[in-house]
């Protein structure tokens, strides 16, 4: 397992993070890649730990300088994984993930074709709504786009190796683990 690298995919709200957490807490040997974004932080988010906040202009020289693994634009924000955040936990022989959205886990099936690549799916589209309206992150109209993307992240659902539904945590966490371990 060592040095291997782990895409978690899936809609906005399906319970990525809240599986990443649980799972890291399950596997120390396993590290998060703090990815960049061009979005404001959200209450409580700190700058190297839940993002790297860059401006547009910052984000764009990373891009053409080959900064970034992989980038996309997510409802109208920039979102990357950095090469550098990669990289450094590569070398020290730990395993990645990455929590990132489709188009950004497409690329990587191009640029990393060993990574894992696992989709969370939401047990239906009203618990998707239910668990982003529960989160308190987001505006209504925001919780809109990103709905609407999500139907469309659903449909793609079958071009990776891996689906988990996330409906009771325990169980998903389980699922998680064991395609992680390799004994899925
Ligand atoms: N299995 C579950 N059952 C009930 N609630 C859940 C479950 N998994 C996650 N949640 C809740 O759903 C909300 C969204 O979860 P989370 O923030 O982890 O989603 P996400 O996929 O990481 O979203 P984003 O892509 O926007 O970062 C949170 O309030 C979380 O507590
Ligand atoms: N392609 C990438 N997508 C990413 C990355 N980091 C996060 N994300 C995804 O963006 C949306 C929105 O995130 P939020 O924090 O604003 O709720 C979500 O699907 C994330 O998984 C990344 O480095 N690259």
């Amino acid at each position: 397992m060592p040095g291997k690298v782990f895409v978690i995919t899936g809609p906005s709200g399906v319970g990525k993070g809240t599986l990443i957490r649980t799972l890291l807490e399950r596997m120390p040997d396993l590290e998060l890649a703090v990815s960049a974004t061009t979005r404001s932080p959200r209450p409580g988010e700190e700058p190297g730990v839940h993002y790297h906040f860059l401006d547009d202009v910052e984000f764009d020289r990373r891009v053409v300088e080959g900064d970034f693994v992989e980038h996309a634009e997510y409802s109208g924000r920039r979102y990357g994984t950095l090469r550098s955040e990669l990289e450094k936990r590569v070398a020290a022989d730990h395993s990645v993930v990455l929590e990132i959205e489709v188009q950004g886990a497409r690329q990587i099936a191009q640029t990393l074709p060993d990574a894992v690549r696992i989709f969370i799916a939401p047990p239906n589209e009203e618990t998707l709504r239910l668990r982003l309206v529960g989160r308190g992150t987001d505006a209504k109209d925001e919780i809109e786009r990103r709905l609407a993307v999500a139907k469309a992240e659903l449909e793609a659902q079958h071009e990776f190796a891996h689906v988990v539904e996330n409906d009771r945590l325990d169980d998903a966490v389980s699922a998680l683990e064991r395609i992680v371990r390799g004994v899925a």
